[in-house]
């Protein structure tokens, strides 16, 4: 579904992002992890077309995307929730949801589907965004992407402000994106949470991947050793 090759993002001269590369399958959910500063945002957002690239290839659904427009990308099946969810605070949560139907992509996804999949929200159907919870804007914001009928999710520190029990709710919620067959790139700071809902684990350190594994195969010292930089491969990379 989704294929990046040796992919350089910049600020100015500072390389945020250097030579990374993965591919993503269809029905993947990937956890990408890593600590403050590690590029994590800055490859969702190049990826989602909000950054330019400075050198490398992006292919969507074998389809060349590394200098189309962020709504290109959308109307093409791929959409960012973006960390600290940039909603319409003096919007409604139905108006906001509406938003994200400007693109409109044929597929499952419908307001009404939208309610039933966060529940929360049925009845703030009518309130102004900025006048609900974290939870429940995190679930407008996930809400609002999901109404562009995208095959290819990518959310951004989802779990960012909010009480454990929210998480869980929100993640709960997130279990019917993947029946549904949904591909997931997810930025997550919990490790085990991260470890329990995606299939496979992507860390990286200092801009670089370090640890590409289906979680089945590695371990929370496994991946803690590639978060610090500790892990034989990391320093090889990094270095
Ligand atoms: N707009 C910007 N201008 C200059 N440097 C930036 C900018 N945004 C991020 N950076 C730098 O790029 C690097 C990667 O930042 P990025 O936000 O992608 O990391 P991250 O892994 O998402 O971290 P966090 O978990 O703190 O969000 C950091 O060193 C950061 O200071």
């Amino acid at each position: 579904m989704l294929s990046v090759s040796n992919l350089d993002v910049r600020y100015g001269q500072f390389r945020a992002v250097q030579g990374v590369s993965m591919e993503i399958a269809k029905g993947d959910i990937v956890s990408l992890i890593g600590a403050n500063g590690a590029g994590k945002s800055t490859l969702l957002r190049a990826i989602a077309g909000a950054l330019p690239i400075h050198s490398g290839r992006l292919l969507f659904k074998q389809q060349e995307i590394t200098n189309t427009s962020s709504s290109r990308r959308v109307q093409q099946g791929l959409s960012l929730v973006p960390e600290g969810r940039r909603l319409f605070s003096d919007m409604t949560v139905e108006e906001n949801l509406l938003l994200g139907s400007t693109v409109k992509r044929s597929g499952d996804w419908n307001i009404e589907r939208i309610f039933s999949t966060f529940p929360n929200l049925v009845k703030r159907r009518h309130a102004e965004t900025g006048n609900l919870s974290g939870g429940e804007q995190q679930a407008t914001a996930i809400g609002r992407a999901l109404m562009s009928n995208p095959d290819f999710l990518i959310l951004d520190e989802v779990s960012l402000g909010l009480s454990p029990l929210v998480v869980d709710q929100v993640y709960d919620s997130m279990e019917s994106l993947k029946d549904a067959g949904t591909t997931i790139l997810l930025v997550e700071q919990d490790l085990e949470r991260a470890m329990r809902f995606s299939k496979r684990t992507i860390c990286m350190l200092e801009g670089r991947v370090v640890l590409d594994k289906l979680t089945s195969d590695t371990n929370k010292e496994e991946i803690t050793q590639a978060y610090f930089g500790l892990h034989p491969s990391s320093k090889q990379e990094a270095s």
